[in-house]
């Protein structure tokens, strides 16, 4: 029996809506939520990094400056976090920091991944050691570098008999297959929230459409939503993965007609997410289909995915024991913990890698 030890986990994800910690207590097998604190992304750091993963041209000076306040941003949360749950720094072993992804490009030429908030800083100000750049080792060995909760999910959700497919709905949506007696399958599916997000913020000034208000009073389009289902990355292969660099505001523009009514465009938007998502779910018998991140707090994303899955039971995550809204960030705490203990963080079978490894840079305090 191994010794637990306390990990912190952070996350800020594609839909950029904020910073989310938690503090766990893990054995390498059990994971024990044990705190969280969320903090908002100032609007001025935020709108930056929004034109930066849009692709905007920038300064290396800007560059690094955005690099530095979102360190400072994560190491503010932490210390946050600790006071919530009356914990030390000295009481914890790493923090698992998996960074703002501004640029994903698994599948061209020069393959990267990036993702700012410098560890360095995080360490020096909070005086834990911290791991970051979770994805390039992946990469590096011919892998997408993402998703890479797969190998948590499995931690976590996987059962001797049940089948389970684990689906995040966050900024983008990915799945995780765990059929007993086979090796998982991960791969991301598409947009989550944020083409949602895109159209209702323009429409609105809302950062999204809370409780699907909006797309509730309109009709789905046929035409729109058949245009958007011909993605042609949609019907590619796993493993992959994607991000704002294909699922941003030019290629929802390049679908509409340019008459259409706001909510109707709102209403196509969520059944085409969870129209993409019903149909990358592989054609299995019917088993668990459990929901982690914000779309799961969205009614009709969750009605419709019922809907379009006929014979699934469809849950969050939170119903099965794991909190949908910490999962991404208890899984980096866990990759922290795998990092500091020298085992893989990536499964193969998912992302594409020629072999499990050690993922990450680590950060001393000292
Ligand atoms: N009550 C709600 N109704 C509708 N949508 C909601 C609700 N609550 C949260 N959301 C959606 O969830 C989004 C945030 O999800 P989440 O925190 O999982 O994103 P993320 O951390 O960026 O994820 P990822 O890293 O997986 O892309 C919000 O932008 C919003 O679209
Ligand atoms: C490059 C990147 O940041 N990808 C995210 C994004 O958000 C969801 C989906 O796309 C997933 O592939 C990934 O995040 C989770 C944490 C992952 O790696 O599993």
């Amino acid at each position: 029996m191994r010794d637990t030890e306390h990990y912190i986990g952070i996350m800020s994800g594609t839909s950029l809506d904020g910073i989310d910690a938690v503090l766990v207590a893990t054995d390498g097998r059990r994971i024990e939520l044990k705190g969280s604190a969320s903090a908002p992304i100032e609007p001025l750091l935020r709108e930056r990094l929004l034109a930066l993963a849009s692709g905007a041209a920038i300064t290396a000076q800007a560059w690094g400056e955005l690099d530095i306040a979102l360190g400072q941003a994560y190491a503010d949360a932490t210390m946050q976090l600790l006071a919530n749950t009356s914990m030390q720094a000295s009481d914890i072993l790493a923090i698992g920091c998996h960074g703002q992804t501004v640029w994903h490009q698994p599948d061209a030429g020069l393959p990267f991944s990036l993702q700012l908030g410098d560890g360095n800083r995080i360490a020096a100000l909070t005086g834990i050691t911290t791991v970051t750049d979770f994805r390039r080792k992946d990469m590096a060995l011919g892998g997408q570098g993402a998703p890479l909760v797969p190998a948590f999910h499995q931690q976590v959700l996987g059962h001797p008999e049940r089948l389970r497919v684990v689906v995040n709905i966050g900024g983008i949506a990915n799945i995780t297959v765990l059929a007993p007696g086979r090796p998982v399958q991960g791969y991301d599916v598409g947009p989550g929230n944020m083409l949602m997000d895109l159209w209702c913020r323009q429409h609105t000034g809302a950062r999204f459409d809370k409780d699907a208000a909006l797309a509730q009073t309109g009709r789905v389009l046929p035409d729109l939503l058949a245009r958007l289902m011909n993605e042609p990355w949609l019907a590619l292969p796993a493993p992959k993965s994607t991000g704002r660099e294909l699922f941003n505001e030019a290629w929802l523009q390049a679908h509409l007609a340019g008459h259409e009514a706001v909510a109707d465009v709102q209403a196509t938007l969520a059944e085409f997410t969870a129209a993409a998502i019903a149909q990358q779910v592989p054609p299995l018998t019917a088993g668990e289909l459990l929901v982690c991140g914000g779309g799961g707090h969205n009614p009709l994303l969750m009605d419709r995915l019922a809907a379009l899955l006929p014979g699934w039971q469809v849950a969050t995550t939170t119903q099965a024991g794991v909190d949908m809204d910490a999962m991404e960030a208890m899984a980096f705490a866990w990759l922290a913990h795998q990092t500091l203990h020298r085992l893989p963080g990536n499964l193969p079978e998912t992302t594409g890698a020629t072999r499990p490894a050690v993922l990450g840079a680590v950060h001393f305090p000292d």
